[in-house]
């Protein structure tokens, strides 16, 4: 195989130089690709897009320093680097924590080593993607404000734990109910585990992404916050415009129709859920626990 990419590259492109290539170089530079592409997708879709900039413009001012041979400038910027990369981690850290997440949900980590062998098929059924679509518009009809938190790979314990604990199957009409204005547990977030609505009244992350847009309040960017540090998938229905947008991987998709919310859920919904999660708790339906009407 090496032996015939040589030959025809010697054949074909007289005169070039060519260093020898060895499988494991191809496979390298494959790897460094894919690797650079998605540090480069990283950058653009977190913060870390702004901290580039600013990199950039303070590489350009450094140079100028340096071609001019301002030596105060240059000891300045060569004593501040260490600062400046430990004052980055610090400011990147969920960033960073989620990216190693990432790296850890990814389907060739799991393909190559079988962590979880007995998972589920299904995250969860039809019926609570009917039940998300049909409620979420259904509020947006009549301008009810909701924040519906779709988990996935990532446990949300941690926010699950911040408001009241439920455990019921997720229908149109208890979300419904959930939102109605007045009611104890409309306010902030409700997190959806597998076939079952786990908690109410979440208070989730707020995102301090500057570039949302300023006619977005809190419930909207508690979405981008929450999408921000997991891997869930946030529906909003907003109050003031009925508009229902979904939030995930950091970014806010608003004004959705119910094909696309519908293909968002659908999407996710066959990754499949780890094995310690059935074991530890039961996300779909009882026996006795009839389908609901739609
Ligand atoms: N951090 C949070 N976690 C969960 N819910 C939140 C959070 N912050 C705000 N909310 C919810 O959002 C509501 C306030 O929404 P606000 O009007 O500020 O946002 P908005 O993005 O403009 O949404 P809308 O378009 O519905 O008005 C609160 O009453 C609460 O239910």
């Amino acid at each position: 195989m090496e032996q015939r990419i040589t030959q025809f590259l010697t054949k074909y492109v007289k005169g070039w130089y060519f260093p020898e290539m060895r499988i494991t170089d191809v496979v390298e530079i494959i790897i460094i690709t894919f690797l650079v592409y998605q540090i480069v997708v990283w950058i653009k879709n977190t913060k870390a897009w702004m901290l580039l900039k600013g990199i950039t413009v303070l590489s350009i001012f450094i140079l100028l320093a340096f071609i001019f041979q301002m030596h105060t400038i240059l000891w300045l910027a060569e004593n501040a680097v260490t600062v400046m990369a430990t004052a980055a981690v610090v400011v990147f850290q969920p960033e960073l924590r989620r990216a190693l997440e990432k790296l850890g949900e990814k389907k060739f980590l799991t393909s190559v080593v079988p962590f979880d062998m007995n998972r589920e098929s299904v995250r969860f059924g039809d019926e609570t993607i009917e039940g998300i679509v049909s409620a979420s518009f259904s509020m947006g009809k009549v301008k009810t404000g909701a924040l519906i938190v779709v988990e996935q790979a990532i446990k949300l314990t941690e926010y699950e734990s911040t408001g009241i604990k439920l455990d019921c199957i997720v229908s149109k009409q208890v979300l419904i109910n959930i939102f109605e204005h007045n009611t104890p547990l409309h306010d902030g977030a409700i997190i959806v585990r597998g076939d079952r609505i786990v908690s109410a009244t979440c208070y989730l992350p707020l995102s301090d992404n500057m570039g949302l847009s300023k006619d977005l309040g809190t419930r909207h960017r508690a979405a981008v916050g929450m999408s921000e540090v997991s891997d869930a998938l946030i529906v909003v229905v907003s109050e003031e415009t009925g508009q229902v947008s979904v939030a995930q991987g950091g970014q806010l998709t608003r004004g959705v129709d119910k094909e696309e919310l519908w293909k968002r859920l659908e999407h996710i919904q066959n990754k499949k859920a780890d094995s310690a999660g059935i074991l530890t708790r039961w996300k779909g339906r009882l026996m006795n626990e009839k389908k609901s009407d739609k």
